[in-house]
């Protein structure tokens, strides 16, 4: 494995008139290896975008070191940049054009082979739709044709910033599946969010953000795993009962209402082999397993309690911006 992206100390303050100084980015690191999905995740206003932003040289640090496909970020990004997709900036496409056109302006403009057009059109899945003028495109259509533009190079490394935003759930899943199939095809792929259930399913490594500082990287499994307090959720025929024998077994046990969340269970037969020795009769007994939402949440301070399993809602969050417009200060 070699790492594609190396942030080291990133550091990034704004001045604004409005609001006077701003810390976005506050000494942040980030690895990210060849042929991960990653994913960046942090709330909103946690700095992922201007991380990006400055890696890729669209906006300048204060401090830090950076590094994309080996090569020093910003002063030698000109050396790789042919080989990293990004969509950072949401892209303007003109209404009036097809898919086809705007591709094969984009190829020419970037010494692309134009036969890339057709091989990237059938990658995002906009075949049969390429002779249609952008302007009757869905959003997520508009998005898988921003991905279509970053693929034309057939990039090491796509970066992509909140791909899912705005897309209903069909868009997201078929994102997900783009995103999915470009790994397998061999390529890095690095996307921020906020909504963490999609991502859960897409990325096999994640780096979370917040307030501009790293709070946790790794697989997504090592981090789910961190956060695994074993716990199991138990309703019993006697719960008062049942709670006091949990307990004198050296159980940590939490009534609820209609049941009980019992903590520190290694092994799931210990609750039932416990209670069932005493006449105490399981009418349920469920593992309850840390998902990436809920360590999110518990990581970045945006909800008050540990992290439990929470019901993944139906995913909200979208897509894209390319491009490389605009370097501010
Ligand atoms: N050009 C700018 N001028 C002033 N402040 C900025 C600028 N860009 C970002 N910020 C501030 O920096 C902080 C981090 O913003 P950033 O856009 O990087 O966060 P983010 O994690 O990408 O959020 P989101 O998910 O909402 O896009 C925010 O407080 C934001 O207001």
């Amino acid at each position: 494995m070699s790492a594609v992206v190396e942030i080291e100390g990133l550091r990034k303050t704004f001045h604004t008139l409005r609001r006077g100084r701003q810390v976005a980015v506050d000494g942040f690191d980030m690895v990210v290896e060849a042929g991960q999905v990653h994913g960046f995740l942090g709330p909103n206003g946690s700095g992922k975008t201007t991380t990006l932003r400055a890696l890729l040289g669209l906006v300048r640090a204060d401090e830090g070191r950076m590094a994309v496909l080996g090569e020093r970020s910003p002063e030698r990004l000109t050396r790789v940049a042919g080989r990293v997709g990004a969509i950072v900036e949401s892209p303007q496409f003109f209404g009036n054009f097809t898919a086809h056109r705007t591709l094969g302006l984009l190829a020419r403009a970037g010494g692309v082979p134009v036969a890339r057009v057709d091989e990237v059109l059938a990658q995002v899945g906009l075949r049969g739709r390429e002779h249609d003028r952008v302007r009757g495109y869905s959003l997520g259509m508009k998005q898988r044709l921003a991905v279509a533009s970053a693929l034309l190079k057939s990039p090491e490394l796509l970066i992509l910033d909140e791909p899912a935003n705005g897309l209903d759930p069909a868009g997201i899943r078929e994102m997900r599946d783009l995103m999915r199939s470009l790994a397998d095809a061999g390529v890095t792929v690095l996307v921020s969010s906020h909504i963490l259930a999609e991502i859960q399913l897409i990325c096999d490594h994640v780096t979370i953000i917040a307030r501009g500082r790293l709070v946790a990287a790794g697989r997504v499994t090592e981090v789910l795993a961190n956060f695994d307090r074993h716990e199991v959720r138990v309703r019993a025929d006697d719960p008062a009962r049942a709670a006091e024998l949990l307990r004198a077994a050296g159980l940590t046990v939490v009534d609820h209402p209609d049941h009980l969340v019992v903590g520190g269970v290694d092994d799931d037969t210990t609750v039932s082999r416990l209670l069932g020795e005493q006449g105490v009769w399981l009418r349920e007994l469920t593992p309850l397993r840390p998902d990436l939402e809920s360590v999110f949440l518990e990581l970045t301070g945006t909800d008050s309690h540990p992290a439990l399993p929470r019901q993944a809602g139906g995913p909200t969050e979208a897509m894209i911006d390319l491009d490389v417009s605009g370097v501010d200060a």
